[in-house]
């Protein structure tokens, strides 16, 4: 039953007044909401809000349908599971139902004691019954309890994928179909056949009939994998590990979840029949979770019996401490009564099983505004917008701040300051803006509507770096954004030093991460001729540096100083220039000052160099600052053998197309053209926008019309041999 799609609600008139709604209407408003999101979360895999927004109004509906019960509907989303049959998947049954499970909202240890108190007094008012002969009596098991025997729970992780039933008949993997609305769910076999963790064929001995419930769930490294190579593409991210495995799941193409790298945890059954009759194959809920590993499923490490509330409380800790450190993600922790027949005995309430309970951490995706757009410039040179954010709670921390990747990510999400967007902050990971959130979707706590700002312009790249001025590019093809100051650009000062002095570039031995911290941090080295300036008192004046390490440090400084071209050219750190390339420029141009001056296309004549690498080189060395910091080093005494260019470097037309037409006064065309290869250049038959230039003699032709029409050059023949003439 797929919810059509125009259920966004239509903000009242008055949207930004305080006055509190009338019941009625907000339960309706909220439900619009719920109904909407909950469509684009199950049906599109594309949620517009986080789920704590989700939560929130969700907490709030059920909240004010407690308060008039008048209100309530069977459709609403608080008295079924949403969700619904995609399009070109099949429908399947559920034999059993697959439920929802009900949340502690309270989410200090005192949740789960409050589960334990709800299911005494729960089998409390059932033994009563019982009493009143309203009911058969309860399990044995069950009136301990009433009388205060101690409760055994399993508990358990809760992932945060998507439920699936796996469907096995004699031993073979028949099924596999997702949660849908809980009684109709869609056949998803053939996406889930992909997934290597699935056994397709049980060992000998199972159930004729077994269904095993779990998770898919995408890991976190896969997922940030998945996301970077999608960036990288300029093709759409994902929002979480969820959302991604739930889209992969949902496909109508096999091949494309089988790119997806998916994983399962098996965590409970649904329809099992026995292998004989009346015998049941489990007594509890850890035993059969037992069961379903030594049948080849995957069940979760944390997974553990435990007795009474307290050792819930510190179960939940336990595993909120390893949060953060878990290759997936989770977003809570289960309780469910182990004993098997005492579950019975508790049965459902609507969508939700009374035996088990999700005891939640903090949300780590949160919903917040965003102030204002910086620009971050990383070590590395690159510019990366970073959303200035209302401080908000995410992930287990305060966050202020969140990347925006890059500037095709930030234009493809339509992030604008003044918009609401959803901030994603799991394990270690920096926080992210995965996403904006509509305006005027969302009723704000007060009831009022969340709107956009009216007008914000377009958040735009700087042309010169934030930090350090120098020009701003971006390559062909690239999504980045860099700072082409690299020697000077103060963001970038580390980097550059370390770089510097790596074994295969200066090899200054000792001059590691650390000290350049220190160095930097203290302001007593700025650039790279900073270091050479260094004294022994400078250095043992610094925290944990002995005198010996800093004598060794000056005299590694000092034995750096006879170094080669190539060594030195790979040590400036130019964008594309690795040892290979530093070595071919070398051997091409011989000296440095030659290859600082050389043009595009002298550049373009070096092994192996391309438009892009050459641009590089050429881009470094136009920045004043850089030359300056090459005079200083010289200067410092860094010296190396120079040689002589190659003999391709002495061609001084390298690179140039010439097309001679016409009879030329003195020269055949024969001795013409050998000069002008001699010269290095390409003598070609036809002229074209890449013609460097027309030579054109007596009763040139149809040849000397088309440079003209093009604006290519035309020379005659003075106008050659003074071409020839030029030094290289
Ligand atoms: N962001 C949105 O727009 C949006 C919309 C709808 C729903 N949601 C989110 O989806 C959730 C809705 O709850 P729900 O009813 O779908 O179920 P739920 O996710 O709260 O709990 C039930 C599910 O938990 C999963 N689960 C994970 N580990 C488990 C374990 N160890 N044992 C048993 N089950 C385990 C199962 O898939 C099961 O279906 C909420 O967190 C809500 O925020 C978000
Ligand atoms: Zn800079």
């Amino acid at each position: 039953m797929t919810q059509s799609l125009d259920l966004f609600p239509t903000p009242p008139e008055t949207a930004q007044t305080n006055a509190p709604a009338p019941a009625a209407e907000e339960v309706a408003r909220l439900r619009a909401c719920l109904h909407r999101w909950a469509h684009q979360y199950y049906v599109q895999d594309a949620p517009e809000v986080p789920d704590a927004e989700y939560d929130r109004v969700y907490q709030r509906l059920q909240a004010l349908e407690s308060e008039h019960p008048e209100l309530v509907t069977p459709n609403s989303p608080t008295q079924r599971v949403i969700g619904a049959v995609m399009d070109g998947l099949a429908p399947v049954r559920h034999a059993v139902p697959m439920l929802s499970i009900r949340t502690e909202t309270d989410v200090t240890a005192a949740g789960a004691e409050k589960f334990e108190q709800q299911l005494r007094s729960y089998l409390a008012t059932e033994q009563k019954r019982a009493e009143r002969g309203e009911r058969p009596a309860l399990c044995p098991l069950a009136l301990e309890v009433v009388a205060g025997a101690p409760i055994g729970y399993v508990a358990e992780p809760k992932f945060d994928g998507l439920a699936m039933s796996l469907r096995y008949e004699n031993g073979l993997l028949v099924q596999a179909a997702t949660r849908g609305d809980g009684e109709v769910g869609e056949d998803v076999t053939h996406n889930i056949r992909t997934i290597r963790q699935i056994p397709l064929v049980l060992p000998a001995g199972v159930p004729p009939v077994l269904e095993v419930r779990g998770e898919v769930y995408m890991a976190r490294a896969d997922f940030d994998r998945l996301n970077q190579e999608q960036r990288a593409r300029g093709q759409k991210t994902f929002v979480n590990p969820r959302n991604a495995a739930a889209g992969a799941v949902r496909q109508l193409d096999a091949g494309i979840t089988a790119q997806r790298p998916l994983r399962f945890f098996a965590y409970g059954v649904g329809e099992v029949a026995p292998l004989a009759q009346g015998t049941p194959h489990w007594q509890s809920h850890y035993g059969l979770l037992q069961t379903l590993k030594s049948w080849g499923f995957p069940v979760a490490e944390q997974v553990q019996p435990v007795v009474g509330a307290e050792a819930l409380v510190a179960f939940h800790q336990c595993v909120g401490q390893q949060r953060d450190q878990l290759p997936y993600d989770i977003d809570g922790v289960v309780y469910k009564v182990d004993d098997l027949v005492l579950q019975q005995e508790l049965g459902f309430k609507t969508r939700e099983p009374r035996w088990a309970v999700a005891h939640k951490y903090p949300a780590q995706e949160m919903m917040t505004l965003v102030e204002g757009i910086d620009i971050q410039v990383g070590r590395t040179g690159k510019l990366t917008p970073v959303a200035r954010l209302a401080p908000v709670f995410v992930g287990g921390v305060t966050v202020t701040n969140a990347t925006l990747h890059n500037l095709f990510e930030l234009r493809r999400k339509k992030v604008r300051v003044g918009d609401q967007v959803i901030v994603r902050r799991a394990g270690d990971v920096i926080p992210e803006v995965v996403g904006v959130v509509p305006p005027v979707v969302s009723p704000a706590g007060d009831g009022a509507w969340i709107a956009r700002q009216p007008y914000v312009a377009n958040f735009r790249m700087p042309t010169a770096c934030p930090v350090c001025g120098s020009a701003v590019v971006r390559e062909p093809g690239e999504t980045e954004y860099r700072c082409t100051g690299g020697l000077f650009c103060p963001a970038q000062r580390k980097e550059a030093i370390l770089h510097f002095a790596a074994r295969r570039a200066m090899d200054i031995e000792g001059l590691g991460g650390k000290l350049v911290d220190q160095l930097v941090d203290a302001g007593i080295v700025h650039t790279l001729p900073d270091l050479y300036r260094l004294g022994l008192t400078a250095l043992v004046a610094l925290e944990r540096m002995a005198e010996k390490s800093a004598q060794n440090i000056l005299a590694a400084l000092e034995q750096s100083k006879q170094t080669t071209l190539p060594r030195f050219l790979f040590a400036l750190g130019i964008r594309h220039v690795g040892e290979s390339t530093a070595k071919d420029l070398a051997r091409h141009f011989g000296r440095l000052d030659a290859i600082m001056d050389a043009t595009v296309e002298q550049l373009l004549q070096v092994n192996d160099v391309g438009p892009v690498v050459a641009q590089s080189i050429r881009l470094f060395f136009d920045q004043p600052h850089h030359r300056e910091v090459v005079e200083q080093l010289r200067a410092c005494g860094l010296a190396w053998p120079e040689g002589a260019p190659s003999e391709r470097a002495l061609q001084p037309l390298a690179g140039q197309t010439i097309v001679l037409t016409g009879t030329l006064p003195t020269l055949s065309r024969d001795a013409a053209k050998d000069m002008l290869e001699a010269a290095g250049a390409k003598v070609s038959g036809s002229v074209s926008k890449k013609t460097s230039y027309v030579v054109a003699g007596a009763e040139a032709g149809s040849k000397l019309t088309k440079a003209q029409e093009l604006g290519v050059p035309v020379l005659d023949e003075a106008g050659l041999l003074a071409l020839l003439a030029q030094q290289p």
